[in-house]
């Protein structure tokens, strides 16, 4: 079925323009202006932005973690994506030492094949590195597409690596063609402050963020980017809080060792003071790195306006505060780190970035869309508007005023880290690959329809799932 979209202004990374899109077989066919509609059904984009859809790096849909389990699957977590403007998800694969890789990826598939009505891919989490697992990678690049390993440096006796294991993962990405991520906190420090502190009697939610202070993240940062100039490797910093880290990937681009890093919104609008809301609602505060004194903001802000940091995740790993975040009452250690973002990312970064003058609208989409496909081997088949391009649309009103709840979000989670926020923006319909998942406000996907994406080696190009060609 043909679609023409007409009326739009279409804003890619680079160029914002009038012109119309045509919609043929889940790409876009042509760009132009009086395009021949040969019986196109007509969208009619008056007033809006029509943007590439929004791709998601970092989420944790229907994972295991803190003794349970997330609250937002893959159905619920990617129809809360689509009403945000996201087409594309990234999720995190986790794994267990000992476990083949291929069957915690099998894993991931069976959680996301059925539910997801968005396309999706997976990182890689690497918790050991031994020739065991080297042998097993060639598998997981050119067999699976998944070209990005995940070493997490916190949660020690739990997701932790060691520094061997992230440098030896970072010498095999680097000759595999893979992008090495990492969580940048040092979980050794982490566990013996967290012990003290409730030795000391501390038990409450602000005590997550007081054992994780902004140096255990900067040191961590340092050492993933130090050991990755030693490599000769590639790196991508997730969830970056505080100026710490930002100054650390700065020295190391600097040097210019390939070190990328992301930011997300709950960084860029909530601060530290969260943790201490009365009745333990700070609880729904806590997760990791921890939200940071207010000042950080502005030192994030600025270094995504610089090109400090390029990318934007949601760090999505919803749980509910009833019967989940309460799991911690009367010890914070208990309760399970993570919050609900993923429906909040696009309209977040918009409203507080564009509208606020902080970031540019061509900066908006290559923060959302561009600069991760890039960086994903998802580049152009995903993150922009160019003929071939899959049809991942945004359809986006600039000027409605909003705000952010539970009542009004998607996400099966029963409280919003974002609640009472008015936000201006919104996306109004969201296409997949040509098709209507949200049109009109209205949710008219399948679950089951979003696809499974093979992505391209790092610095590679990626049309189609067959086709990886020449480097960026
Ligand atoms: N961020 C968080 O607290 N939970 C999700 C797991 C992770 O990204 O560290
Ligand atoms: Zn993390
Ligand atoms: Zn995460």
């Amino acid at each position: 079925m043909l679609k023409l979209i007409k009326n739009g202004t279409i804003v890619t990374a680079t160029d914002i323009y009038k012109a119309e899109i045509l919609i043929e077989d889940e790409k876009i066919s042509a760009i132009g202006t009086n395009l021949p509609a040969h019986g196109a059904e007509i969208v009619d984009a008056k007033g809006c932005y029509v943007f590439p859809g929004g791709i998601d790096p970092h989420t944790h849909l229907d994972m295991p973690f803190g003794g349970t389990i997330t609250k937002d699957d893959f159905e619920s977590g990617t129809i809360a994506a689509a009403f945000g403007g996201t087409t594309t998800v990234i999720d995190f694969c986790l794994t267990n030492k000992g476990i083949p890789l291929s069957q915690s990826i099998q894993t991931w598939h069976d959680k996301a094949k059925d539910k997801a009505v968005i396309d999706y891919g997976f990182h890689l989490m690497i918790g050991e590195m031994n020739n065991d697992v080297l042998k097993q990678l060639d598998g997981v690049i050119n067999g699976e597409g998944i070209t990005s390993f995940k070493v997490f440096m916190a949660y020690k006796n739990v997701l932790q690596a060691d520094d061997e294991t992230l440098f030896r993962t970072l010498i095999a990405a680097k000759e595999l063609g893979a992008l090495v991520m990492v969580h940048g906190e040092n979980g050794d420090v982490i566990d013996y402050l967290t012990k003290k502190a409730l030795e000391d009697g501390n038990t409450d939610p602000i005590y997550h963020a007081l054992t994780r202070p902004p140096e255990v993240e900067g040191e961590a940062t340092g050492r993933a980017a130090t050991l990755t100039g030693l490599a000769g490797s590639q790196l991508y910093v997730v969830h970056v809080s505080c100026a710490e880290a930002v100054k650390k990937i700065t020295e190391a681009r600097n040097k210019g060792f390939n070190v990328w890093g992301e930011t997300c919104p709950q960084y860029l609008v909530l601060d530290q003071t969260y943790l201490e809301k009365p009745n333990f609602e700070g609880a729904k505060y806590v997760w990791s790195p921890p939200l940071r004194e207010k000042w950080n903001q502005d030192v994030l802000w600025n270094a995504l306006k610089t090109g400090q940091l390029q990318t934007i995740g949601s760090d999505q790993c919803s749980f509910d505060f009833k019967g989940q975040k309460e799991l911690g009452r009367g010890d914070f250690t208990k309760i399970p780190n993570g919050g609900p973002m993923i429906e909040d990312r696009l309209s977040i970064l918009f409203s507080e970035g564009v509208k606020k003058g902080r970031i540019t609208l061509n900066q908006f989409v290559d923060i959302t869309s561009t600069r991760i496909a890039k960086l994903f081997g998802l580049f152009p088949k995903k993150g922009t508007i160019t003929v071939g391009a899959d049809a991942d649309l945004v359809i986006f009103d600039p000027n409605v005023q909003r705000t952010l709840s539970v009542e009004a979000h998607h996400m099966a989670v029963d409280y919003s880290a974002f609640e009472g926020m008015a936000v201006t923006g919104e996306p109004i319909s969201v296409l997949v690959r040509g098709e209507f998942v949200v049109h009109n406000k209205k949710f008219v996907g399948t679950p089951g329809s979003g696809q499974y994406l093979k992505r391209a080696k790092y610095g590679m190009l990626r049309s189609s799932d067959q086709d990886e060609r020449q480097t960026i």
